[in-house]
């Protein structure tokens, strides 16, 4: 069984891979929100169709779950180009780049999703090939070794990061776009979850998308897998019906809150409130209090955190808002917030 923090993760994992793949709008039209990132994208790809030439690299970075490998599925649908997907981590030697790039065909785009995590030596063959289409293949080793220059493919690299601030410079500046993936707003999400009854051939009262949105955490990808698990409970205590209070119980069993808060939220929020007096605590102290690596409570929980007013990242560390003492329920201590009266 699923604890709450699968429920929530906004990471995807096993069988639901393939249930995301057949959720996933194929064309930029299909697309729900990020109405600026769709406009942007949007003039990039139609204006390169005009030309008739590969457009320019696009860099695209937020939280997981927004919809970053849709978009690099959809661009290459919009170009009717072939796409080819890979990720950082796989990128372990220049080697394994060079595989990818000899052989990809004329516009084809290429996915390299967690852009940031791929292997020094691949990043510098990288800067090469997305400017002057071209890979140094260096043949020996020591004193005697030669690069032997050999032309690519023009191609379009679409490049996915959970955290462009990791990306280097020289890397950063060769995407001619960069779109910014932020959270859902919950109206937005009340349409993805009826664009995916609808294909689940499911019917969802917009009461029941209404609970069910707003306890999504802003991420498409948990709105569809709390969707599932509300049909679960539906079809076996309700006879298939689902209302808001079918829907408010269903998630209420799985331990999702009001808020949509995961384990991981409440644990970073209740640490930072109850062994920190609210901040400010530096990152790394947070996680070990959590049991977590600093990466994960930075790149997965904080974001939605900020977003939602109940943590701040300040110069001298986390700092609990007011809003973070009010959700658990608890008084605000005298002193509390660092000092800071921002929050
Ligand atoms: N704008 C959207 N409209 C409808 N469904 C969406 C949208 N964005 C994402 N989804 C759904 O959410 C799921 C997750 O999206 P996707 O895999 O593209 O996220 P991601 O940002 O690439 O996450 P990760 O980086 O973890 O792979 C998809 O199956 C898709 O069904």
């Amino acid at each position: 069984m699923n604890s709450d923090r699968e429920l929530v993760s906004p990471d995807a994992e096993g069988d639901e891979r393939l249930i995301e793949a057949a959720l996933r709008p194929r064309r930029l039209s299909e697309f729900i929100g990020q109405a600026r990132v769709r406009e942007q994208l949007s003039l990039v790809l139609q204006s390169a169709l005009l030309r008739g030439r590969p457009p320019d690299h696009v860099l695209m970075s937020g939280p997981p779950g927004l919809g970053k490998t849709t978009l690099a599925m959809i661009i290459a649908a919009e170009l009717g180009a072939p796409l080819r997907v890979t990720s950082g981590p796989a990128l372990e030697r220049a080697g394994d780049l060079a595989a990818i790039l000899s052989t990809l065909s004329d516009g084809e785009v290429l996915f390299i999703d967690e852009i940031h995590r791929m292997a020094r030596p691949a990043e510098e063959m990288l800067y090469l090939a997305m400017e002057d289409f071209r890979v140094d293949i260096v043949v020996g080793k020591g004193p005697g070794a030669t690069a032997i220059p050999l032309d690519i493919a023009p191609f379009t690299l679409v490049g996915a990061t959970t955290r462009a601030g990791l990306l280097p410079a020289p890397l950063r500046d060769r995407f001619g776009f960069t779109a910014h993936m932020d959270f859902y707003e919950r109206a937005e999400l009340e349409q993805v979850l009826s664009r995916s009854a609808r294909l689940l051939s499911m019917t969802l009262p917009g009461e029941a998308g209404e609970e069910i949105a707003g306890r999504s955490r802003g991420t498409p990808r948990i709105a569809n897998r709390l969707l599932r698990r509300v049909r679960d409970f539906a079809d076996v205590r309700a006879e298939g019906l689902i209302t808001r209070d079918i829907a408010s119980a269903a998630l209420n069993l799985y331990e999702v809150d009001a808020e949509g808060l995961d384990r991981l939220d409440r644990a970073v929020l209740t640490a930072l409130l109850r062994r920190f007096g609210g901040g400010p605590v530096g990152l790394s102290t947070l996680a070990v209090a959590v049991g977590e690596e600093p990466e994960t409570v930075e790149v997965v929980a904080e974001p939605f955190l900020v977003r939602q007013g109940l943590l701040a990242r300040t110069p001298r560390g986390r700092v609990a808002t007011a809003a973070a003492w009010a959700h658990f329920g608890l008084p605000v201590p005298p002193g509390a917030f660092g000092g800071l009266d921002e929050v």
